[in-house]
Parts: structure tokens; sequence; C-alpha cells
């Protein structure tokens, strides 16, 4: 086995905004000296289940809708019932994101999915410990983590906004250090 520590990022994005995430929450994953997998799960037959079996942790990342995950999660979902009935990714790391065009947009049940996903596969779900910075009259609605979520990493993109803009920086920072986190809790995860 490699001595090389890899975070795979399975991720679903219908129209760029959660992609722009998943690229960032690579970043991070690089930035802390690991590998970085990004798989969309968009079309299942060319889902990369090699390298989310190879991977040492698995980072899911949806945009929410209609308050929950994006259908073509839920079908990568119920597609990994396969692996589940092995449990094949036992014992891995397991982290999440999401984002929406509200700035609740009732996220915490896509994390909450993730999180339960990740519990069922016997995966041992990574927060994202970031301080939030927006919660009194001296924060900052551009600092990082400003939705204030704890569970994983939440981002919010203007509907009426191309990816090019939306999430703000602040949002892709907040997935980065979730990827930076996943990265070196897997380091440690792995000795
Ligand atoms: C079918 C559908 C349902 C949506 N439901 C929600 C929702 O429940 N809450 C919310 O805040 N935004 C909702 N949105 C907005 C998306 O979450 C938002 O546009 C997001 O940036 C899309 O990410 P994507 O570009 O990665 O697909 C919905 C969008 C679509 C297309």
């Amino acid at each position: 086995m490699s001595d090389q520590v890899k975070v795979a990022i399975a991720y679903h994005s219908g129209y760029g905004h959660t992609e722009v995430l998943a690229q960032a929450v690579a970043a991070g994953v690089e930035n802390a000296g690991a590998v970085a997998i990004t798989v969309s799960v968009a079309d299942l037959d060319a889902v990369n289940w090699e390298g989310l079996a190879d991977a040492d942790a698995i980072i899911f990342g949806s945009p929410t809708y209609m308050g929950s995950v994006s259908g073509p999660f839920k079908t990568f979902m119920d597609a990994s019932s396969k692996i589940w009935a092995e449990q094949g990714w036992k014992d891995k790391l397991a982290a999440g994101f999401t984002n929406s065009a509200s700035l609740s947009g009732d996220k915490l049940n896509t994390l909450i999915q993730l999180s339960i996903f990740a519990a069922q596969h016997g995966m041992n779900w990574i927060n994202l410990a970031v301080a939030n910075g927006n919660n009194s009259s001296q924060g900052n609605p551009q600092s990082l983590n400003r939705i204030g979520s704890y569970l994983g990493a939440m981002a919010q993109s203007n509907a009426d906004e191309g990816s090019d803009v939306a999430p703000p920086q602040c949002d892709r920072d907040t997935a980065q250090a979730l990827g930076a986190r996943v990265a070196a809790a897997a380091k440690r995860w792995k000795q």
C-alpha cells in the first residue's frame, strides 16, 4: 500500500456552482500535501469507483435541491449500496459540503443526509471546525464559514449569478479549509 494520502471528492453539480467548491476542496487537499481525486457522480457509468475505493477519505458534495441532495447525487448514493453490502468504504474518513441559492435554503438537511450516508458505510465523519466569524455585531459577512455551519462546509450562490462569481470567495475558502482539514486527518488516520 502506498504511503501517499489520497482524498477523493465525490460531487454532483447541475450548473457548475458546486463544482467550483469541489475544486476548492481539492486545492485544500493538495495544499495539505495529499493527493486529490475529483469524481463527478453525474453519470454513474463514468464514476471512478476505483478512485473512490483507493482513497483514504471521501468528501461528498451536492447542491441542495428541494431541501435535500440532488437527484443525481441520490442515484449515486443508491448505487453505492453494492459497496455498502461489502462495507467496502468502512473506516475511511468522510466529510461533506453543499451549496444553494438561499442563505439557509435547508442546506443542513443535505449535510445531515451526507453524514448519515457516511455512517451507513461505516465511515468516520470529519466536521468543519472553522469558527463562525459572522455571528456578532463585529462579524463580517465575507468571513470564513460566514453561514455558521459545523457539520460540513456550506456555500451560497445567488440564483441569478454564474459560477464565475457565485459562490463568493469566502465560501470557496471555507471549502478549501474543509479539504485541508480532511487531508490532515487522513494523514493521522493512516499512521
Ligand atoms: C431543482 C432545484 C431545486 C433547488 N432547491 C433549492 C433549495 O431547496 N434551497 C435553495 O436554497 N436553493 C435551491 N436551489 C438552488 C440551487 O441550490 C443553486 O442554484 C445552486 O447554486 C445550484 O448548484 P449547482 O450549480 O452546482 O447545481 C434549487 C435549484 C434547483 C435546480
